[in-house]
């Protein structure tokens, strides 16, 4: 189900870029060393603004790049969705296991319509790090644990095709252990210590999501509004060489 390439965990840290549209974005990276090129991940907000054409101009440049647009759609319509993003030259994008196998399925089946080693590797967010036990159980109707929701979730994005899934870093070790130690792990809901968790619910710290079994973080916040967040991103880069890590 897995091949090499999606297996690939050199980019340990994705830095979620959400800002209002290409100059601010642009601004943020002004301030990083000019032969940085740090992973950025893409989201909606971002991306609705600064558009396709902006994605594959970071690509060009040397960026590694995660869109993330949390697709969620009838199946024909995420299949529509996946092929449009093809050419951009992502190396991750998302969609939400909730929509289901056949879903997910059709989405596997328009990312494999190009070469391996180009296709962006599909990841499915399982319950959002912004989601209680609370807010699942009473608000959104899912009755039971998060932890539970999260590795039955992971196991359906496993079987239809999915190379990894979005997870807090709570779940990413029972995911290894339970569902498959192939299934790559990205990990946001991160915030060093002492930071403002804001609207996150399942947070833990760089540290603890990698000793949990994270293949990646994401971090947002964090980075884009720290003083220095070049010394932010190195900081945790050092962290990772501590814990005894690649990347
Ligand atoms: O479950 C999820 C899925 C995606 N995200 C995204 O990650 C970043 C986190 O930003 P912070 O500023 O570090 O909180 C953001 O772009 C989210 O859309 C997530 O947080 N949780």
């Amino acid at each position: 189900m897995t091949d090499t390439v999606s297996a690939d965990r050199s980019e340990p840290i994705w830095i979620a870029l959400d800002f209002p549209g290409a100059v601010e974005a642009e601004q943020f990276l002004k301030r990083w060393p000019s032969d940085a090129r740090p992973a950025l991940k893409v989201g909606m907000q971002l991306f609705y603004a600064a558009g396709p054409r902006w994605v594959s101009q970071l690509v060009e440049a040397g960026y590694p790049v995660f869109l993330d647009l949390k697709l969620h759609d009838i199946p024909n319509t995420v299949a529509g969705a996946v092929g449009s993003l093809l050419g951009l030259g992502v190396r991750f994008t998302t969609l939400h296991t909730a929509g289901g196998r056949a879903m997910m399925e059709a989405a596997r089946e328009a990312a494999d319509r190009v070469p391996a080693e180009n296709r962006p590797r599909l990841l499915a967010v399982t319950q959002l790090t912004s989601t209680d036990q609370a807010c699942m159980n009473e608000e959104i109707g899912i009755p039971g644990t998060v932890r539970d929701s999260v590795i039955k979730l992971a196991g359906l994005a496993y079987r239809s095709g999915m190379d990894g899934v979005v997870c807090s870093g709570e779940e990413a070790g029972w995911i290894k252990t339970e569902v498959s130690g192939d299934l790559v792990t990205m990990v946001p809901g991160i915030r060093l210590k002492g930071d403002d968790a804001g609207d996150q619910r399942r947070v833990l710290t760089p540290q603890q999501a990698w000793q949990s079994g994270a293949d990646h973080l994401v971090v947002g916040r964090s980075i884009t509004r720290a003083e220095d967040p070049y010394a932010v991103y190195q900081l945790i880069r050092e962290q990772r060489h501590k814990q005894g890590r690649e990347g």
